[in-house]
């Protein structure tokens, strides 16, 4: 469960071919990077991924099944932790996640599990506009796993957060890591705890896939570089 195929992929946005043939398979349970400059066309995979647009040319599946904007069973199986966290900060934390969960037919127990396993217990009766970017990521993180998916969707998930913060939330990542997951990061160093393998993007096209099994933070950073062909770090 949770395998993803991504074969032949498109997708023009206005006059930019923001990818461009890509494709790649992700097995059920393996964790994945996709990197890249800016502007290499990581949000643009991660939003077909998440059923909010369709390819141009090529196909998604998960599990065999088309991933597009009208899949709701495909989408029943994706958690998606955006950039933008999708909780209402005049709602507590258990709130939040109370409403998502009737939207989503699951169950209050639920709730409370998830809020522990984010380590957010002690402040579900938090309204979220008083919550620390750390705290509300982690928050968005319980709202993508209510439903028990089977994908988990992470686009920067480390960004903005401090040091302590994103060793926070990386602990807390490992209590999914059961799950298929595909994290789109800069966060070259997180990456190779985080990911079994890494695909790197430059200008919409997939430039290298790197096993990220037994390599060290200096490795992949010099593969990276190569495959971006740039003396610096993004
Ligand atoms: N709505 C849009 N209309 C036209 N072009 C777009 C649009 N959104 C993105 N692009 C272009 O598509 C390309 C890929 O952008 P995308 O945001 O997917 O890259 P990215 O790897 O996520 O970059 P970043 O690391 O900066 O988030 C870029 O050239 C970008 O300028």
């Amino acid at each position: 469960m949770g395998t993803i195929s991504v074969d032949g992929v498109t997708r023009r946005l206005g006059s930019t071919t923001a990818l461009r043939d890509v494709s790649f398979t992700v097995d059920s349970g393996e964790h994945v990077g996709l990197f890249g400059p800016n502007g290499a066309g990581k949000t643009s995979l991660m939003q077909l991924l998440s059923t909010l647009a369709s390819p141009d040319d090529g196909r998604i599946r998960i599990d065999g099944d088309e991933v597009t904007p009208d899949a709701t069973a495909v989408r029943a199986k994706l958690g998606v932790v955006s950039h933008r966290p999708m909780v209402y900060g005049t709602l507590t934390a258990r709130e939040n996640l109370r409403l998502h969960a009737r939207l989503r037919t699951v169950d209050a127990e639920r709730v409370e599990r998830v809020l522990e396993d984010v380590n957010l217990r002690t402040h579900a009766s938090t309204r979220v506009e008083d919550f620390s970017h750390g705290m509300t990521k982690r928050l968005s993180i319980a709202r993508a796993v209510l439903h028990d998916p089977t994908v988990l969707l992470l686009d920067e998930p480390y960004a903005g957060l401090d040091q302590r913060s994103a060793m926070d939330l990386q602990r807390i990542l490992t209590r999914f890591d059961d799950r298929t997951v595909v994290i789109a990061t800069h966060d070259l160093e997180r990456a190779v705890d985080d990911c079994d393998r890494a695909l790197v993007l430059v200008d919409g096209t997939l430039e290298r896939t790197v096993s990220l099994t037994d390599l060290d933070r200096h490795s992949f950073e010099t593969e990276y570089l190569e495959a971006v062909g740039r003396s610096d770090l993004q």
